[in-house]
Parts: C-alpha cells; structure tokens; sequence
C-alpha cells in the first residue's frame, strides 16, 4: 500500500504576513556594509531571505496570544519587526516565555519541538532587555548567542536583522565562524558597533585571544546557548568552558539562556555555567511525549544487508515521490561528509530528474552558503547532507526526511527528524537502517517509528539494476573516500552493532561492492592505523588517492 497522500499545512488556512522578497544580507563582524554581488572566497557570506510569505502558513494554533498583546511589553519597533515577518500570534513557546518567565532578564532552561519558534523565543527577550536601557557602551556587545553551525550563525543574525529591521535606532548583528577571513572581520568587528554577536565556539574561542575583543563583551547582557545540550556535551564542552573564562564572570549578573528541542537529563548538571542556580525551566513538550513533532509520521526500512542500502535509498525516494509528486522537497541525512558526497553524485546520475543539493563540512564556506540558500528557496529537490544542517536549520517546506545509516544518538535523530514540519506544517520521516543497525529502533523505543508501510526490501531487486547502472559514472575517489569514512563512523560503534574488527571489514567491503567497486579501495597504512584497524584482514592498504 503507497503511502497516504499529505495534507500541508492547508487546514490552518491564511498566510503568515508579507516579509520582503528581496535579498537580506547578514553582516560577519561588519559594520553595515551593502551586500557584495557575488561571494569570493573568504569574504562575508550572505544568507537569503527565507522566500517571501506566499509559502509559509502562520505557525500559531488557535488560542494562542496575538502579539499585539505584548504592547506596552515589547518595543512597538520589535511588534512592527515580527509583524512584517508575519508572526500575528505567538507560538507556544513564545508565549511560554513571555508569560512564564520572572523577567525578560531572568535565567532559563527551554526546551520545545523542532520548527516551533525557538529563536524569536530568545531574540526577542533578549533584545527587549537591551532596548529597556541594558545598553553597554558604544561598541560593547550585549547579546552573545552561540550555535553549533556556521549555517545556523547565519541564520540566527537574519532573524535577528528581520526583528529588529524597524527599530529607529540600528542594532548591528555580527556573526563570527570559521571558513571566512579572520582578519578583516575581525577589524570590522572591532571597528563597528556589534551589539549583537552571533557566533560559532571555534572562532568566538579564537577570537577571544584578541584583547580588542575581550574588551567589548566586558558589558555582556545576555547569553544565549541554542542547541544547549549540543553546545554542553563532550564535543563542544571544552570550547564553551574556555569561552566562559574569558567573558565577564556570571556573577555580574548577565542572563543566561539555554534552548534546545532536545534537553536529555545529562544536561541539568552542566547548564550551572551558564544559569544561576533558580533558573527557570520551561517545556511545552509534555515528559511523556517523544520530542518529535507529532505531525511527522517516521517510519523505518530493515535491510537485511548492507548491499541493500543504495537500492533501498533510491526506492524510497521515488516511492515518496510517486504518492506525493506536487510536494517533494526531501533532506537525506548521511553519517559522514565524504559518505555524502558519493550519495549526491549517485543519486545525480541515478535520478536527473530531480534537483540535487549536497552540503557538508568538506565543501567551502562559500559553497556551504550558495547551497543553504539555494535550497531554502528551491520549491522542490534533493538535499544530500550531514549534520552541518542536521540541527536548527529552517529550510522552508521540507515535506520529508531520510536518514541513511545510524544516528549518534535518539537526540541526533529528533533534531535531523525537526527538518520537516515546521512552522505548522506536514511532513514525513524515514530511516533506512541495515540488520545491525536496527537496534536503534528497538533501544528508543518512546521514539514513534513504524514500520514503512510498504514491504520495500521485497521490491528492491526492481530498483538494482538503476544502482548498478549509475555507479560506473560516480567519481572512483568519491567511492574510496566513502568506504573509508564508513569505516571510521563505524569502527566507533563497533559494540552497538555487536560487529568484530574483521566483521566491520567485510560489511565495509561490501558496502564498497555495492558501489560498484571490484574490490575494496585501499586505506593508507597511517589511516589504518589510526582507525585502530592494523592487521584486520579483509583491509587493502595502500594508496587509492
Ligand atoms: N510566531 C510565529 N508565527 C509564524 N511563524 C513563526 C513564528 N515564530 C517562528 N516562526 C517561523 O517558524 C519557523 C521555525 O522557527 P525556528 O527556526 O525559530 O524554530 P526552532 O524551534 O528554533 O527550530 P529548531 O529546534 O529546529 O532549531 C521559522 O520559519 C520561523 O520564521
């Protein structure tokens, strides 16, 4: 039985208000200057705006509180802001925060689905604190927020440039990220009147050596983490630590903010750097819920063997296609970025007919940002990406996502699952997992995957032959640098998919058959060795590329 035909969004009738179709541009630490035409290397990215309101219904349920009644609350400039955005009413989380919180400057931990609105939630708090006379000097930054994503950075500056676009005096945002010229941003920033910071923990740490910088977050107001438990846990952690010894200490009083969809208990005990003691803690996501939106139906295919895996992401994509033709915007989330860039070639070739995007960390900045835009304003098409946009990222109208080998973790998979049905819209989600992969399922089991309705292993000798037809015109380095990167991604879940070294081997080797190769590509003796794999037979070492 073909899937259900989708509602999207329709039930909810209207449209959101008219937002500007012309270009935004964001600044990275300028002071204001007019967009570049063209983007080169190293120069401030630009991000677009989200396409104008035509497509994007309001996300408010009813009952919720319009925001003309946060007058005499709110800055008239900041009702005017989001009034132009088309925000009329509060979602819930906004609301929550409005109305719960002891003062717009008060601590919080907040947790809300994905695509609810988190990011007004904090912006609006936050800039209303610094327009109530919370101002530092000229020059002084007031709200630092800190993200996990450069992607994510730029998109955060333009809801804060859309926000506070008809304030009378200019509030500059700045962002900072790495793949962009230090130097010269970094004179801009200090040079301009950067009130707002938007910034990733890699170059905000960097940055921070500079004694010019320190200096202008002296009169910190508030901080912002967005995606708290991503920014709190063992990857970012020592970042954000080093980060907090250099700004103010937390007893001259700044706010704290954590936001998340995703706020596993192991957070409690590390968002203390940040708020104070008291806090308060908000949820619109009820603790016996899944914190997947219930709008998304998520299903999953078992795939008896790895070798399945190409096939079954094709059959899936074109079954999805064929029960929904008039609305098919799809993210597919690979695990690694070299993994992706063999899947974006395959399906290139494999399914013309569909514009394809890929995105992920080994591609320029430059490239990164084209592509953000390309596809946040694209009506239809195929991302191909790994979780540089895995979280946070608003691509309008994603109507569905597919996850192609293990997520880290049931949060990566709520988060990756939050790129459809936003903003009040429909979506749907599917997970392709081979047989040692699908304990996934059965170890989150509060998590609402079923079964894909249709038995799509049975069919999936229909869809080989277009496998093995597309694979010969995909680049050999492209494969080879996919197989070792399934390799690593793999080697550190060994013990989860109850695999040997020698076993993970002959899996990778046949995901390298599956491709189309003879035999496995070599992996460099020095790689082998670092992925602790010395001496496993089945591993061909040597020189592929
Ligand atoms: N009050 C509102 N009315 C209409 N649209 C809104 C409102 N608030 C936010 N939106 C829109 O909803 C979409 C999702 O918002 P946002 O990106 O802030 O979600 P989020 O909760 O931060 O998601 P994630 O958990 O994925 O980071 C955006 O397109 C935003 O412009």
């Amino acid at each position: 039985m073909p899937p259900p035909p989708r509602r999207r969004g329709g039930a909810r009738g209207g449209r959101g208000g008219k937002r500007p179709g012309s270009p935004y541009t964001v600044r990275n630490m300028s002071d204001g200057r007019p967009p570049r035409a063209t983007q080169e290397q190293g120069q401030e990215p630009q991000i677009h705006a989200t396409p104008a309101a035509h497509s994007k219904p309001p996300l408010v349920v009813e009952g919720q509180k319009p925001y003309s009644d946060m007058k005499g609350i709110l800055h008239p400039g900041l009702l005017e802001g989001v009034d132009a955005m088309g925000f009329k009413f509060m979602s819930p989380v906004q609301e929550k925060v409005f109305s719960e919180l002891p003062s717009l400057s008060s601590d919080c931990l907040v947790q809300a689905k994905t695509g609810t609105g988190k990011t007004a939630a904090f912006l609006l708090p936050a800039i209303q604190n610094l327009l109530s006379g919370n101002r530092p000097p000229r020059g002084g930054v007031a709200i630092l927020v800190i993200c996990p994503t450069r992607e994510l950075a730029l998109q955060i500056a333009k809801e804060c440039q859309d926000i506070t676009a008809r304030l009378p005096q200019k509030l500059e945002c700045h962002t900072a990220f790495g793949g962009t010229q230090r130097a010269s941003s970094l004179k801009r920033f200090v040079t301009g009147n950067p009130s707002i910071l938007v910034a990733t923990p890699g170059r905000l740490d960097d940055i921070l050596g500079e004694k010019e910088v320190r200096e202008r977050l002296q009169g910190l107001k508030t901080l912002v983490l967005d995606e708290a438990d991503r920014m709190l846990d063992a990857g970012f952690a020592p970042a954000i630590h080093k980060i907090l010894k250099r700004l103010p200490p937390k007893s001259d009083g700044w706010q704290g903010m954590c936001f998340s969809a995703t706020l596993p208990e192991r957070v409690n005990d590390v968002v203390k750097c940040v708020l104070f003691p008291g806090y308060t803690s908000l949820s619109t996501i009820d603790p016996n819920e899944a914190p997947t939106v219930a709008r998304v139906p998520q299903f999953f295919v078992s795939l008896t063997s790895i070798k399945q895996t190409f096939s079954a992401l094709l059959a899936v994509l074109q079954k999805e296609h064929e029960s929904n033709p008039d609305d098919f915007k799809v993210v597919v989330f690979g695990t690694t970025a070299n993994g992706v860039g063999m899947l974006y070639d395959l399906c290139k070739v494999a399914l013309p007919q569909f514009r394809t995007f890929e995105l992920h960390s080994r591609m320029s900045q430059n490239a990164r940002t084209r592509t953000t835009n390309e596809f946040k304003e694209a009506p239809s098409g195929i991302l191909i990406a790994s979780d540089v946009v895995g979280r946070g990222m608003d691509f309008p109208n994603v109507s569905l996502v597919i996850q192609l080998g293990l997520p880290s973790d049931a949060e990566q998979y709520v988060h990756r699952v939050g790129r459809t049905a936003r903003a009040g819209r429909d979506g749907r989600a599917v997970i392709i997992l081979f047989s040692n992969e699908s304990f996934f399922i059965h170890t989150n089991p509060s998590l609402p995957i079923k079964p894909y309705p249709t038995d799509i292993v049975a069919e999936l000798p229909k869809y080989q032959p277009l496998v093995e037809k597309s694979f010969p015109r995909v680049d050999e380095v492209a494969k080879a640098k996919a197989y070792q990167a399934f390799l690593g991604y793999n080697k550190t879940y060994l013990k989860k998919l109850r695999l040997q070294p020698k076993e993970l081997v002959q899996v990778a080797n046949d995901y390298a058959y599956a491709m189309g190769c003879p035999e496995p590509p070599m992996i460099d003796k020095k790689v082998v060795g670092k992925m602790g794999l010395k001496g496993v037979p089945g591993i061909r070492i040597g020189s592929t590329y």
